[in-house]
């Protein structure tokens, strides 16, 4: 199985709620950088994971747990509690998504986990029910295993499909540290409680960003495209902004930092565009990759459908 990473095109956040989440509207956007699951039954057993690198990401120093707190294993287990015909399992991870990256990589390994462990325990979970046991794994799995374009309210995990078939293409440029989300949701409340600044509920997103995802306009897209987290990651890590700032000297229309970062994905004219783009950044040693969406959700690997 395969799903893909995300990038929060708007990310509005919320006051602190009292169960220590943030309320939020966001639009999120599936993006072509892919995480791979392989499920294989075991003889014994148990749920054991093991990580492989794709070639273009460095996991060196990176610290992936590969026992009960890792996602996929989470939802393995989650799978084997509502599957009658579950067995021991192995579960492969092949990572492209940056890990602590903002891009809800662990998320997209739980997504693709609970459609392997489905199909290979043909556990007889409806869509929607696979939706509520991801919602229970953390805020970004619906949407991985959802993908597309869609609005995101509650915690992230209330989604709606928006309908963009239009494309935009992109450049995540990844960090070579990663920020814990729960720190960068904290300082975003210290940073607004030292300017005595209170937080509305968000209710929804901004049309504008909608209609120039789905006309594919990325001139007007750039203008609106907003993430409340930024400046919380930016205080975190300050380099953020020369990122930014880079991206945009080189010809971006504008940059965000995704979700809560610190991969920063920057906004192109086309395809080309961004590959041009992305090679520059190499130039300045930044690991910088073209990417596209909206692209499916969680899905079986077919090259057909890639
Ligand atoms: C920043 C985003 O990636 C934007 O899509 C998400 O909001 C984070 O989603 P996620 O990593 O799946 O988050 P979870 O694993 O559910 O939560 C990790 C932690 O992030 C914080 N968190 C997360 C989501 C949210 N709406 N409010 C929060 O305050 C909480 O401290 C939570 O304990
Ligand atoms: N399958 C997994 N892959 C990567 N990290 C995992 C996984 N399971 C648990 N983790 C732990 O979770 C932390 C955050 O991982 P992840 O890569 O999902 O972050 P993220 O992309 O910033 O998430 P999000 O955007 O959803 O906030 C990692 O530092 C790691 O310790």
């Amino acid at each position: 199985m395969k799903a893909p990473g995300k990038v929060n095109v708007s990310l509005d956040v919320g006051p602190l709620r009292a169960d220590g989440y943030h309320s939020v509207a966001s639009v999120y956007l599936a993006v072509s950088l892919y995480e791979e699951v392989a499920a294989t039954s075991t003889p014994t057993p148990g749920i054991t994971v093991s990580i492989s690198p794709d070639s273009t990401l460095d996991l060196d120093g990176v610290d992936i747990p590969l026992d009960g707190s890792n996602l996929a294993y989470k939802a393995a287990a989650m799978m084997a509690d509502v599957s009658e015909h579950a067995t021991g399992v192995h579960l492969e991870i092949t990572k492209r998504v940056p890990v602590a990256g903002g891009m809800g990589g662990g998320s997209a390994d739980a997504a693709a986990t609970l459609l392997a462990c489905d199909a290979l325990w043909n556990s007889g979970l409806s869509r929607d029910e696979l939706a509520q046991v991801a919602s229970e794994l953390g805020a970004d799995v619906p949407f991985s295993l959802l993908g597309g374009t869609a609005v995101g309210l509650g915690v992230g995990d209330e989604l709606s499909p928006a309908l963009v078939k239009a494309q935009t293409d992109w450049v995540l440029v990844a960090a070579d540290f990663g920020l814990p989300t729960p720190e960068v949701f904290r300082t975003l409340d210290r940073l607004r409680e030292a300017e005595g600044l209170d937080a509305d509920e968000p209710t929804a997103v901004d049309p504008k960003i909608l209609q120039a995802l789905r006309s594919g306009d990325a001139d007007a897209l750039s203008r609106v495209m907003v993430n409340d987290l930024q400046r919380a990651s930016i205080e975190l890590a300050p380099g953020l902004r020369a990122t930014l700032g880079r991206g945009e000297a080189l010809g971006a229309l504008a940059g965000i930092v995704s979700g809560s970062g610190p991969t920063v994905a920057l906004l192109t004219h086309n395809p080309a565009a961004a590959e041009s783009l992305a090679e520059d950044l190499r130039h300045y040693g930044l690991t910088a990759f073209p990417v596209h969406g909206p692209v499916h959700g969680a899905r079986i690997i077919s090259d057909t459908l890639l």
